[in-house]
């Protein structure tokens, strides 16, 4: 009592708080809510104000209130989940021990000790809650000390875990058990409200419920009630009730604000395993004792769960006593009633525990029950296990029998198939030598049969060619009697045809005649019309004149007489004019002949092409005669003396004519035309291009602006001029090439290519002809052009086909011109040779072999042969006295040699292309060689040597004039 008596003062120390204050607004609340509660609560603010009547039993319970009050904040006091969950295994404290042995010993004891702060002793009341000390401070700290086991001990919670949860439960016990104030608010307000002769509860305005943000309420952990609960009921599965006071800030009344407060287990929901019928039951009925309530599965039983409310009888307490309870109101015997019911509740609590023994029994019999079944299965399986093992070693054994059995079956197999083998082998060569011996005789019947057949058909065959050649002997004859009619037939109709082409022409002739007689009747019919209209203009003039004469006829008789003389004499002078141009185009001619006299009959011109590529090194060439173009120094190779000094040599060289590399063909053929014209009036003129390869021969003789087509132009319009003059030419063009002393005809078809072509001189008439060559007669322009074109393809289709051999041949074109004069009577036959030569530097290539070396001896003879004929030509030149005869201008050279009887020899016949060109290298033939020089260094040795032999032949001049300087 004296502890009791010095712990009173400390709740009237404390500071009336907003906590406080609450809370006995919250007990006022309570008591007036409370219905069932007897009348001295309802009128506990009442004896507050008395103050003074305070009973001993009602110190006792301020006291305890004080006790109450004075406790810490449950959230200090409240220890971890690991702390309470290990407080449920853990034993008191030794200090407590003596408390609660005291309470055991008296059951039923009122007083409760409890220190406010972390004191060593703590009383308890009843016997459960001495099993848990944090339980039971716990309580204590909410002043239930009256009713520990049923609201906030865990025993409690323990054994009747949902007894306040439910405010089902709460009302349905109203009677005997006062409802907790935190679950029963609102009932308890409408209680209240519903007793007209209550007052009803003053709207709080002013003070709050000081209450943190959340008012926390940890309740002590759940104790569990078996091992299975234990270890199901971790610190993790603890449940937390949280009360949360809504919309603080607002004023409203206490009763509202309590409404608004929320329960929340967010400890227990997560963890919560799924849905089964017995926690759906235990939450349904929270009421009932886990005994009755908890099913047990047959071989995993599912713990009973905790039940969770026990704020309701913690609450429950503050609703007894505040610190404006009055002692004298306080009731002993309804708390003895109260504690009746505790007991009862124990009593009931205990009963449920030994109802969950019986059923963890059951549940222990059950598993011991699974247990035997599951040994009794194990040792059913072990027996069939060793069953099996016996089995399979009994397989083995077979398997290993079986092995070998097969081992030895396979030998026996395999010297079976080896005898087998040897048996077919010997049967297989037995076979083969019998067919052999099938074959051989197979074969000796088959030539039998062979030579009988061919026997056969020999004598068939011989019978038969008998019979053919019988046959054809008739046929033979018949045909020939037929090819004899059928010649006989030919010969007629040739000859009927002969004699219709006779009559053809014939009547052409005649038609021609006709025609002409025709064009001669037009004429006289135009000259008679002409005279017709003279004779009328003459008549009428003589009519006027016979009027005139009639007056004065004798002057006009004198007058005709002088005009008919005029007319006469103007007649004779036009005769003799046209007489006097004739003989002046004789005279023409001749005289041109003796220009070319002059000019010598054999003239050579020089010509240097131009460079073909810049890379080339030049020989150093000059051509110091600018004026008339007739000089050329070559620098020869360059020399230099013993004692250092240049001596290298310049070849200074004289021709008719030297073309620089800048002249054209054109240029070039200006200077020949006149020889060109020699042609037509009746001169055999040779022009031809010496040289090495690649100087520019065929340029300059035979391309498409060459000397030759330039020349068969010429001469064809010439000849066409000339036909006013009445000239009349008839022109026969020929092309052959001289290849290994043989000629070919260029213009004829291929197949007359293999015959042999020979040349024939007429020597009477200076008349040259080729046998079997083609000769394509030049009547228009068109012909002139066909022969150049066939001429030129068949050069290059020669080239081709004879592997470049037109550099190792003579090309000679051949024109024969021969003309007639049908006013004068006078008649020309010229000829005109273009010769293209071989190149002139294989003369000395003398490392060729084989056609190369026929082809090379045959160009350097005829090359030679053409150098010895007209140095011949020129001695004879220059042993005629035809020097004098020339300068007079009067002699020609074929008079000179035909009027000397020259018989000096010329070796024309030493080569086919002399041979070929005999009338065109003397007598009155002209000639011109073109010495082709290429300008390229390399070339030098073969163009000075060139140069040498064309001045050579150019000394063989004969009567030629130089120009005196
Ligand atoms: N005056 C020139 N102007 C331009 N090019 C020229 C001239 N002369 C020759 N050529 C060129 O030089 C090359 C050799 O000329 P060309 O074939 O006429 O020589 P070639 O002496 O006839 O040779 P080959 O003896 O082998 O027939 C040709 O390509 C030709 O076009």
């Amino acid at each position: 009592m004296e502890n009791q008596a010095s712990m009173l003062p400390q709740p009237a120390a404390r500071p009336a708080g907003g906590v406080m204050r609450a809370l006995s607004e919250v007990s006022e609340s309570e008591s007036n809510a409370r219905g069932a509660m007897p009348p001295p609560l309802t009128s506990a603010t009442g004896l507050k104000r008395q103050g003074s009547n305070c009973s001993l039993r009602s110190l006792y319970t301020l006291h305890v209130l004080g006790l109450r009050l004075s406790v810490p904040e449950p959230a200090q006091k409240r220890k971890t989940p690991a702390d309470r969950s290990g407080d449920t295994v853990r034993p008191p404290p030794m200090s407590a021990r003596p408390a609660s042995a005291a309470s055991h010993s008296a059951p039923g004891t009122t007083s409760l000790y409890r220190s406010s702060s972390n004191s060593s002793s703590i009383s308890r009341s009843t016997s459960v809650t001495s099993r848990n000390t944090s339980a039971s401070s716990y309580t204590g700290s909410l002043g239930s000390g009256i009713r520990p086991p049923s609201s906030m001990n865990i025993g409690s919670n323990t054994v009747r875990p949902k007894s306040s949860y439910t405010k089902d439960r709460a009302l349905g016990r109203a009677d005997s058990r006062p409802n907790t104030s935190l679950t029963n608010l609102a009932a308890s307000h409408e209680m209240h409200a519903s007793k007209s002769k209550k007052p009803s509860l003053p709207t709080l305005r002013g003070p709050r419920i000081a209450v943190s943000p959340a008012l926390v309420v940890m309740p002590p952990p759940p104790r569990p009630t078996n091992m299975t609960d234990m270890r199901n009921t971790g610190p993790k599965r603890i449940p937390s009730v949280v009360i949360r006071m809504r919309d603080k800030n607002r004023d409203v009344s206490l009763s509202t604000q309590l409404n608004c407060i929320k329960i929340e287990d967010n400890s227990l929901e997560p963890d919560l395993p799924p849905q089964t019928p017995t926690r759906c039951r235990r939450h349904d009925s929270p009421s009932k004792i886990p005994k009755t309530s908890t099913p047990v599965p047959p071989v995993t039983p599912i713990p009973p769960k905790t039940p969770v409310l026990r704020h309701k009888s913690t609450m429950k307490r503050t609703q007894y006593l505040t610190f404006d309870t009055t002692i004298e109101n306080f009731d002993p015997d309804e708390q003895y009633k109260d504690f009746k019911r505790m007991f009862e509740d124990y009593k009931q609590m205990h009963q449920d525990s030994m109802d969950k023994i019986d059923s963890a029994r059951q549940e222990s019999d059950i598993y011991k029950e699974s247990l035997n079944k599951l040994e009794q299965e194990n040792s059913s399986q072990t027996e069939s296990i060793i069953q099996l093992k016996s089995e399979n070693q009994t397989l083995a054994f077979r398997v290993e029998t079986a092995e070998n059995t097969i081992q030895e079956l396979r030998k026996d197999h395999d010297a079976q198939v080896e005898g087998l083998r040897r048996e077919h082998r010997a049967n297989l060569e037995t076979l083969r030598q019998e067919q052999r011996r099938e074959i051989e005789s197979l074969k000796m019947d088959h030539r039998e049969e062979l030579r009988e057949l061919k026997q056969r058909y020999h004598d068939e065959l011989e019978q038969e060619r008998a019979q053919k050649v019988e046959a054809l002997t008739q046929v033979s004859s018949q045909g020939a009697l037929d090819k004899q009619r059928h010649q006989m037939d030919l010969d007629r109709k040739d000859q009927e045809v002969a004699t219709a082409r006779l009559e053809v022409e014939r009547v052409q002739s005649a038609l021609e005649r006709e025609k002409e007689l025709n064009d001669d009747l037009r004429v006289s019919l135009k000259t008679a019309g002409d005279n017709a209209t003279s004779m009328e203009a003459t008549r009428q003039g003589l009519q006027a004149k016979i009027a005139y004469l009639e007056s004065d006829s004798k002057s006009q008789s004198e007058a005709y007489a002088a005009m008919e003389k005029c007319m006469n004499e103007a007649l004779q002078m036009a005769q003799a004019c046209e007489e006097k141009l004739r003989k002046e185009e004789t005279m023409r001619r001749k005289l041109h002949n003796q220009v070319q006299e002059l000019k010598g009959n054999i003239r050579v011109f020089c010509r240097v092409r131009p460079t073909l590529s810049a890379e080339e090194e030049i020989a150093r060439m000059k051509y110091p005669d600018l004026e008339e173009s007739t000089e050329i120094e070559v620098r020869g190779m360059d020399e230099v003396s013993s004692l250092g000094k240049d001596i290298t040599k310049t070849h200074p060289f004289s021709f008719d004519r030297v073309f620089d590399p800048r002249q054209t063909n054109d240029d070039v053929f200006r200077e020949i035309s006149q020889l060109i014209q020699s042609a037509l009036d009746g001169y055999n003129v040779c022009i031809f291009a010496y040289g090495q390869t690649g100087s520019g021969k065929t340029y300059t003789m035979s391309s498409e602006d060459g000397m030759i087509p330039r020349a068969l132009r010429q001469i064809y319009s010439t000849s066409k001029d000339l036909e006013d003059r009445g000239w009349k030419y008839k022109m026969e063009g020929s092309f052959v090439e001289v290849y290994n002393e043989e000629i070919r005809d260029l213009l004829g078809d291929e197949e007359k290519g293999t015959k042999k072509h020979e040349v024939h001189h007429d020597m009477l008439n200076h008349e040259t002809t080729i046998t079997n060559v083609t000769t394509l007669s030049l009547d228009n322009q068109d012909q002139v052009e066909s022969i150049l074109s066939q001429a030129m393809s068949r050069r290059s289709v020669a080239a081709t086909k004879a592997n470049e051999h037109s550099s190792r041949s003579h090309s000679v074109f051949i024109l024969k011109l021969v003309g007639e004069n049908s006013v004068t009577g006078e008649k020309s036959k010229g000829t005109l040779n273009l010769v293209d030569l071989a190149g002139s530097e294989r003369i000395r290539n003398a490392d060729t072999s084989g056609q190369r070396l026929k082809e090379t001896q045959s160009i350097n003879k005829s090359l030679s042969c053409l150098g010895d004929v007209i140095g011949a030509l020129g001695q004879q030149g220059q042993a005629l006295p035809v020097a004098s005869d020339v300068r007079s201008g009067l002699t020609s050279s074929r008079e000179v040699s035909s009027s000397t009887g020259s018989t000096a020899h010329i070796p024309y016949r030493n080569s086919k292309l002399t041979y070929l060109l005999q009338f065109s290298l003397g007598g009155n033939s002209k000639t011109l060689m073109f010495v082709m020089v290429a300008p390229e260094k390399k070339c030098l040795g073969e163009t000075i040597t060139s140069l040498k032999f064309a001045e050579k032949v150019s000394r063989t001049k004969v009567g030629v004039a130089k120009r005196v300087k």
